[in-house]
C-alpha cells in the first residue's frame, strides 16, 4: 500500500529463534491500574484526599451532631474550640457541620457538570471523528457556537432567569464544557481512524460499534480522564465562585457560601475563612493529581473485560441477482473503475476497467509496479477504500451475490460487513501496524472468533493456540500472551495469517504479505500460506510486485500498469512467454543482473502441476 508510514520490525532471519527471548517477557506481571496508582506518590496523595472528602460527604450525619443551618446569634464568629470544633460563622452556625455537609453538595455539583459534559461531548466526538460527514460539520458548528459563549455571563443570565439553583447552573456549565470533550475525542479518533489495525479489525469482521468501543475508545480514555479531573476542579471553582458572589442558594450550606461569609468577616475572625478555602484547594488539587496519576497508570492497561457480542455486520442487505452463469466464481470483478476527486476539479482514475475472477482452491497474483492500482483493487473487494473514493464503473460479486452491483458508486458496507473476517480474510503488508499495541496477540486473535463465529472465550483461546501452532509458531502459549512489540516481524505476520484463516474464510486477500520481512522469513511465510491454501482449499489473491512470489504461489497472474490490466494468464505462460512489453519489462527488471531465471521458470513449471 502506498500510504503506509510505519516501520515494521524485521526478523533477523530466524523468526522463531529471534522471537524466543522477547517472547519470555510476555509473562511479565502486568499490575492493575489501581496498584499502579497506589504505587505512585501523586496517585496515593490524590486518593487519600479525595477518599477523605468522599467519606466526609457520605458520613456527614455521623461526623457532627450540629445542624449546619442552625443559627445562634449569641455565638457569632466564635474561634475553634468548645462545642464548635472549627468555630462559628457570622450567623453563629457551626463551621465544622457546614463544612461536612457542604462537601456533599460540592462533590455532587462537580459530578453533575462532568457527567453532562461527557455525556454530550464523548459520543458526539466519537461519531464525528469516526464517520465524519454531515454530523461532523453540524457538530463542529455547534461546538464553535458553544465555545464562543462566555460561561460566567451565561451562568449569571441563567441564575437571573431561573433563580439560585446549583443543579441547573451545573447542568448548563456541563453543556458549556462539552465542546472540550468533543474536540478532544474527535481529534483522538481521527488520529486512529485510518490506522492499519483499525482496518484490520474491520476486515476481521468486527462491527463499527465494537471497533469504536474496543480500539478507538481506548485511545481517548486517558485524555478523557485528565479532562474530567480538570472539569471536576473547574466545576467546583465555578460553583464556589457563584456562591462567593452571593448568587448561590443561601439556604444550602456550600463551601462557596462559607468562603463568602468568611471573606466578609476576614478582619473580625480571619480563621473562619481558612477551612472552606482549604477544603476547596485540597479537592481541586486532589482531582488534578488524580487525573495525572490515572493517566500514567492507564497508559499501558490491558482491557480485560471481554463481552460476547452478536455477529458483526448487523443487517444483511438484500442480495441483488448476479449475471446468470457467473455464480460459480468465488469472486468476480467486472470492469472495475475507481477514481478520486481532485482539488482542482475532475477525477483521477486509479483503477480502470479491471475484470478478473478467482475460483475456489485457486491462487491469483496481482503484480505491477508501485502505484499501479493493486492495493486499490484489493481494497475495493474488501470495502476498505477511503471515503472519498468513487466506484465510477463496474461490479464486484462474491459467491454469487453482488457486493458492488452495477451502477453503484460505493461499497455497501452492510453487504461486506458479514463477509469480512468470516468469508473474506485479509493478510496485510505491515504486520506490526496491523496489530493493536494495546492488546495481547491472544486477545486480538480470539475476539473475532468469539464475535464472528460465536465461540466461547475458552474455545476461541483453544482454537487460537491451534492456529498459532499451525502457522509454525514454536511456543503458541507464549505468543498468545505476548504483546505485538514482544514478537518479531515474521512472527507477527504469521499471527496475521492465523487471524486471516481463524474464521475459515473462502477467500484470502494478501496484500504484499512478505514485503516487510527478511528474505529467509519471506520463504517461511510463503510456505505456511501455501500449505494452508492446499489444506483448506481456499481462494487466495496475492498482491505483490515480486514475480518470485507469483512463481512460488500462484496459478494465474494479472499484470497491472497505471490502473489497468495489461496481461493475464497462467503463471507458466506469463513467465515463459510474456506478451505485453510491460510484463517483459517487469520480468527483466526483476531479473536484471541476476541468474535465477532458470530457477524461477523451473519453479513455475513445477508449481503449475498443482
Ligand atoms: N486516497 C487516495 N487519494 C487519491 N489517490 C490515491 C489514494 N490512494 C491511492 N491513490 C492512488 O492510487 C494509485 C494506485 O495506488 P495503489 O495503492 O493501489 O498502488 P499499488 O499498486 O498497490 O502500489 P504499492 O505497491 O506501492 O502499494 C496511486 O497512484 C495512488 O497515488
Amino acid at each position: 500500500m502506498t500510504d503506509s508510514t510505519s516501520s515494521p520490525r524485521v526478523d533477523g532471519g530466524t523468526a522463531p529463534a529471534a522471537a524466543a527471548p522477547s517472547g519470555q517477557s510476555g509473562h511479565v506481571l502486568r499490575s492493575s491500574p489501581l496498584r499502579r496508582l497506589l504505587k505512585s506518590p501523586t496517585g496515593l496523595i490524590a486518593l487519600v484526599i479525595l477518599a477523605g472528602v468522599v467519606l466526609m460527604a457520605l458520613l456527614a450525619p455521623l461526623l457532627t451532631s450540629q445542624d449546619p443551618n442552625h443559627a445562634d446569634l449569641t455565638a457569632v464568629l466564635l474561634p475553634p474550640g468548645g462545642d464548635h470544633l472549627l468555630g462559628t460563622d457570622s450567623a453563629g452556625r457551626d463551621i465544622w457541620a457546614r463544612l461536612v455537609f457542604g462537601s456533599r453538595l460540592t462533590l455532587a455539583a462537580a459530578a453533575v457538570a462532568a457527567v453532562v459534559a461527557i455525556a454530550i461531548g464523548l459520543p458526539s466526538g466519537l461519531v464525528a471523528g469516526y464517520y465524519g460527514g454531515i454530523f461532523d460539520g453540524v457538530a463542529n458548528w455547534s461546538t464553535n457556537v458553544l465555545m464562543s459563549l462566555p460561561a460566567i455571563i451565561v451562568l449569571l443570565a441563567v441564575r437571573a432567569a431561573v433563580g439560585p439553583s446549583v443543579w441547573i447552573s451545573m447542568v448548563i456549565f456541563g453543556v458549556l464544557l462539552s465542546p472540550g470533550y468533543y474536540r478532544l475525542t474527535r481529534t483522538a479518533v481521527q488520529s486512529v481512524r485510518n490506522e492499519l489495525y483499525v482496518d484490520a479489525a474491520r476486515v476481521s469482521g468486527l462491527s463499527d460499534g465494537r471497533i469504536i468501543s474496543r480500539h478507538v475508545l481506548s485511545v481517548v480514555r486517558a485524555p478523557i480522564i485528565i479532562q474530567t479531573a480538570i472539569v471536576a476542579g473547574l466545576s467546583i471553582t465555578v460553583a464556589s465562585s457563584l456562591d462567593f458572589l452571593g448568587l448561590g442558594d443561601p439556604t444550602v450550606p456550600t463551601w462557596g457560601v462559607m468562603v463568602s461569609d468568611g471573606f466578609k468577616n476576614i478582619y473580625r475572625q480571619p480563621i473562619s475563612l481558612l477551612w472552606s478555602s482549604l477544603a476547596i484547594t485540597l479537592v481541586i488539587g486532589g482531582f488534578v493529581l488524580l487525573g495525572n496519576a490515572l493517566r500514567d497508570s492507564l497508559e499501558d492497561l490491558e482491557k480485560t473485560k471481554e463481552k460476547r457480542a452478536k455477529p458483526a455486520g448487523g443487517r444483511r442487505a438484500r442480495p441483488v441477482a448476479v449475471e446468470v452463469g457467473t455464480e460459480h466464481h468465488l469472486l468476480k470483478v467486472t470492469d472495475l473503475q475507481v477514481a478520486y476527486p481532485q482539488p482542482r476539479g475532475g477525477r483521477k482514475v486509479v483503477v480502470d476497467g479491471v475484470s478478473f475472477h478467482v475460483d475456489r482452491d485457486e491462487v491469483v497474483g496481482i503484480v505491477g509496479e508501485s502505484g499501479s492500482g493493486k492495493s486499490q483493487t484489493a481494497f475495493s473487494i474488501l470495502g476498505l477504500l477511503p471515503d472519498n473514493a468513487i466506484l465510477t464503473r463496474g461490479a464486484i460479486q462474491f459467491d454469487g451475490a453482488y457486493t458492488v452491483a452495477p451502477g453503484e458508486d460505493h461499497v455497501t458496507q452492510s453487504r461486506l460487513a458479514p463477509l469480512r473476517g468470516k468469508r473474506i480474510g485479509y493478510i496485510p503488508q505491515e504486520p506490526m501496524s496491523n496489530l493493536d499495541p494495546a492488546f495481547t496477540i491472544g486477545a486480538q486473535l480470539s475476539r473475532p472468533m468469539v464475535t464472528v463465529m460465536g465461540l466461547s472465550k475458552k474455545a476461541a483461546k483453544q482454537r487460537a493456540l491451534q492456529l498459532l501452532a499451525s502457522v509454525g509458531i514454536p511456543d503458541p502459549n507464549r505468543t498468545y500472551h505476548a504483546y505485538p512489540h514482544e514478537v518479531s516481524g515474521g512472527m507477527a505476520q504469521r499471527v496475521l495469517i492465523a487471524g486471516a484463516i481463524s474464521c475459515e474464510p473462502d477467500l484470502i486477500i494478501a496484500d504484499e504479505p512478505t514485503t516487510a520481512l527478511d528474505v529467509t522469513v519471506q520463504a517461511e511465510v510463503l510456505d505456511v500460506m501455501r500449505e494452508l491454501q492446499q489444506r483448506l482449499k481456499i481462494g487466495i489473491i496475492i498482491v505483490t510486485h515480486n514475480f518470485g512470489v507469483v512463481a512460488d504461489m500462484c496459478d494465474r497472474v494479472l499484470v497491472m500498469q497505471d490502473g489497468s490490466l495489461v496481461e493475464t494468464g497462467a503463471v507458466r505462460q506469463i513467465l515463459h512467454a510474456p506478451q505485453h512489453p510491460y510484463t517483459r519489462m517487469l520480468l527483466s527488471s526483476m531479473l536484471e543482473g541476476k541468474t535465477p531465471m532458470t530457477h524461477l521458470l523451473a519453479d513455475s513449471t513445477a508449481g503449475s502441476d498443482r
